[in-house]
């Protein structure tokens, strides 16, 4: 069911420095930051040659990484999201499998303009997964 690796996120307290290091000491090509209010982050992406990275920053109260950096004060890899073709069916078959979707277990629209949903961290080793619909 699970495709590629479109992306790893990492959850950073000082999003400008992040970028300067990607940028600069890692010579990664960085892209402008882009405010999700309906994820309540600032994110940017970074490319590489067989997939992405994407920096978070919290964006505005109530942010759903406000607690992960909260735990963990200098950043921190914060999710890893693999693509499917049906999110829907992948979705019921978590369920059946007894994974917990997160939020309301509807998709959201995600950074790339696709539906997105996120299974539990405890649910996958302490892992918390992003799923995509490509
Ligand atoms: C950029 C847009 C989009 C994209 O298109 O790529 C995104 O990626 S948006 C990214 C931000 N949105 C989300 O992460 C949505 C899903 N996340 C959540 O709903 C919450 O983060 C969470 C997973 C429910 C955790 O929320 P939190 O407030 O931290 O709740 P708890 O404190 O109760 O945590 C429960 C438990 O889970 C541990 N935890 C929390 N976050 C992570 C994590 N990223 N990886 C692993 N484990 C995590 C937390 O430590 C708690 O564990 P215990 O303390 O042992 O109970
Ligand atoms: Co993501």
């Amino acid at each position: 069911m699970i495709g590629r690796l479109n992306h790893v996120a990492i959850a950073v307290p000082d999003l400008a420095r992040a970028m300067v290091q990607y940028r600069a000491a890692l010579g990664a090509e960085v892209g402008p930051p882009q405010d999700l209010p309906e994820h309540g982050v600032t994110v940017v992406f970074i490319t590489l040659p067989n997939t992405k990275i994407e920096l978070l920053h919290p964006l505005g109260a109530g942010s759903p990484i406000a607690g992960f950096l909260e735990k963990n004060p200098g950043g921190g890899i914060h999710h890893i999201c693999y693509e499917v073709e049906d999110l829907a069916a992948a979705r019921t078959h978590l369920q059946a499998e007894g994974a917990r979707v997160l939020g309301d277990g509807r998709p959201k629209i995600g950074a790339h303009g696709k539906p997105v949903l996120f299974l539990h961290p405890k649910d996958f080793n302490g892992c918390l997964i992003e799923l995509e619909e490509i």
